[in-house]
């Protein structure tokens, strides 16, 4: 067992590591965003490190997942640079039986769709409590939107069906504000029948930037579990 004792810390640990095993010398990488994906970059950042890994190119997904690729030495690009993504490793908030995800939970979902849908490899990190039958069951569905819109785009998402609530700050006065300078509005859904389509039908509002269900972009789920005490990771 790892020196982490808290469970959920151990899966994400593990998950994260497994991931990173996982890319090769002489390629570029999407870096997500979140508490699971920050230890992918870690041991990234250890491979390199040992000379496990060469020539690198790493594509963060946010300012959080930029930061931590300084901080363990993994070389940067941006996407005017390539013309191709090998493999993203990114984290979810909710994985559906046939890989579909609800994300942005870290506000960080618009940039992360950017990369995550082009690469060859879209790799998923999850802890298993992230596993559900139904989207929507257990997370509600993070929107971007421009500010100025933030109210109308709450009337249309009511009109849905959905209850809107825009996303406040911790330790900040007023709404999180995203990477790109606008808002979040989080909605709670009775049901997501149709991911797709819903996925669809809310980028269709005028204001909407980008919603959190991500649907047939994932080719592999991680996940991590521990079993008798011990800590394992399973592809789905
Ligand atoms: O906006 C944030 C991202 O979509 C994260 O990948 C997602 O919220 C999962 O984060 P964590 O690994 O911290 O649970």
């Amino acid at each position: 067992m790892s020196a982490e004792t808290d469970p959920v810390k151990v899966m994400k640990q593990e998950v994260g590591k497994a991931a990173a095993q996982r890319v090769q010398s002489g390629t570029i990488v999407g870096l997500g965003t979140g508490s699971t994906t920050a230890y992918a970059i870690q041991y990234i950042g250890d491979r390199i490190k040992k000379g496990d890994l060469k020539d690198i190119k790493g594509i963060p997904t946010s300012f959080q997942a930029e930061v931590l690729a300084k901080e363990h030495g993994i070389p940067l690009t941006s996407l005017d640079a390539v013309d191709h993504i090998d493999v993203a490793i990114d984290g979810a908030d909710e994985v559906d039986p046939q890989k579909n995800l609800i994300k942005g939970g870290g506000a960080a979902h618009t940039r992360e769709k950017v990369v995550d849908s082009l690469a060859d490899q879209f790799i998923v990190v999850v802890d298993s409590g992230k596993l559900v039958e139904r989207l929507g069951s257990t997370f509600k569905l993070p929107v971007e939107v421009i500010p100025m819109a933030y109210a109308p785009v709450m009337r249309a998402i009511e009109k849905l069906g959905g209850k809107p609530e825009l996303r406040m700050g911790v330790k900040k006065a007023g709404p999180v504000v995203t990477d790109q300078g606008n808002m979040v509005i989080d909605v709670t859904f009775d049901s997501i029948d149709n991911p797709g389509e819903l996925e669809k039908t809310i980028n269709n509002i005028p204001g909407v930037l980008e919603n959190g269900l991500f649907v047939g972009v994932a080719n592999v789920v991680l996940v991590g579990e521990v079993k008798d005490g011990q800590p394992l990771v399973r592809e789905m």
